[in-house]
């Protein structure tokens, strides 16, 4: 077999990740954050993990936007103690499988309802053995089974609502796990389903358990990384939303791909601005992997080719920036 040769200006043990479920409309979510990490000239390639119940046809369509497959099993909580989760969350409890792939040393996990307005590559730069992530906001609905809600306390804005001397320490920063920056373990992914086994299941499942598990190395990055749209209406004063690099659609309403405006707080100029932009880069075939002009897998039989491939495509290419992001390793 001729070797695969990945021509490649950047570090090959770097991705971002993402995570698919179902044979629903999805996969429309992780097609726009491909064609976005495009937009926004990241050097790196997108690996998703898919579950076995994400059909073939989905597969291919991923792959045909240059997306690196990788199919993973599910995780499930405890036996039988599921009902303590949010039904509609326990799937996410699978994303803990993404440690599992060590061929890459760091990797920024991106939900399929996020989409990236700007690079962020810079972010695998950030200083090894700790977990990145944006704060999360106490003040939706979604959290009204908390303390912290019934109270009226958010950790985006402490001094506002201060936390009850006699309820004693006020939680600990809690991020939002639809984006965070970490580095494939075995060691840590084996511990992480290890304490899973002993750990009973709570309303935000994995998110929940991962903030659990990561609270001693968890180190907060701006919500500029993650900006969850209901910190729009609920800490306005915390988003400047033209400094936005990553959107994350995870209010009740706003997944573009399903936008209809009716549920609350969807009317508002800004949403409507964000699905647009969404929809946008969805819509925009010059983003699409076939019309790129990347090198993608150089496959030689004679390696003094690639020198006049790699001079031809740079030549071609309009920028001048060799964009091999899409060049898949062997992984897919
Ligand atoms: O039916 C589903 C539900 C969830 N997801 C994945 O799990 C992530 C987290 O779920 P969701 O976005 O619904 O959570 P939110 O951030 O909106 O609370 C999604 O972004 C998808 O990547 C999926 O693929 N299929
Ligand atoms: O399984 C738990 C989920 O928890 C988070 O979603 C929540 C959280 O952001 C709340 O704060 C919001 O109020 C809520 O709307 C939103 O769904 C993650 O984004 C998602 O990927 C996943 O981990």
């Amino acid at each position: 077999m001729s070797p695969n040769v990945v021509v490649s200006g950047n570090n090959p043990n770097r991705a971002y990740v993402t995570f698919l479920a179902g044979n629903g409309d999805y996969v429309k979510g992780v097609v726009g954050l491909a064609k976005g990490l495009r937009k926004a000239k990241s050097l790196y390639p997108l690996v998703v993990a898919v579950l076995p119940d994400v059909p073939c046809d989905h597969r291919e369509i991923l792959r045909s936007q240059g997306c690196i497959v990788r199919e993973i099993e599910p995780v499930y909580p405890p036996e039988n103690q599921t009902q303590f989760a949010m039904a509609y969350y326990v799937i996410n409890y699978s994303k803990l499988r993404i440690w599992e792939f060590v061929e890459y040393e760091k990797m920024i996990y991106l939900d399929g309802d996020i989409q990236v307005m700007d690079n962020i590559d810079h972010l695998f730069e950030l200083e090894d053995g700790y977990f990145y992530a944006v704060m999360d906001c106490f003040c939706e609905k979604t959290w009204s089974n908390s303390p912290q809600y019934k109270i009226g306390y958010c950790q985006q804005c402490p001094e506002k609502t201060k936390w009850p001397v006699g309820m004693g320490w006020p939680p600990p920063r809690y991020f939002n796990a639809g984006m965070f920056v970490y580095q494939p373990c075995l060691f840590t992914y084996c511990r992480l389903l290890e304490t899973l086994r002993v750990t009973p299941p709570t309303s935000f499942a994995e998110q929940d358990f991962l903030n659990m598990f990561f609270r001693d190395i968890y180190k907060p990055i701006p919500p500029t990384y993650n900006l969850v749209l209901a910190l729009l209406w609920r800490h306005p004063e915390n988003i400047d939303l033209d400094q936005v690099k990553v959107v994350h659609y995870c209010a009740a309403g706003s997944k573009p791909w399903r936008y209809t405006g009716k549920e609350e707080n969807m009317d508002r100029e800004d949403i409507k601005l964000l699905v647009k932009k969404w929809w946008d880069i969805y819509e925009d075939e010059s983003l699409d992997y076939k019309n790129n002009n990347v090198i993608t897998r150089a496959t030689i039989d004679e390696p003094e080719k690639l020198g006049s491939l790699v001079s031809t495509t740079l030549s071609e290419d309009d920028d001048g920036v060799v964009n091999p992001q899409w060049t898949a390793p062997s992984a897919a």
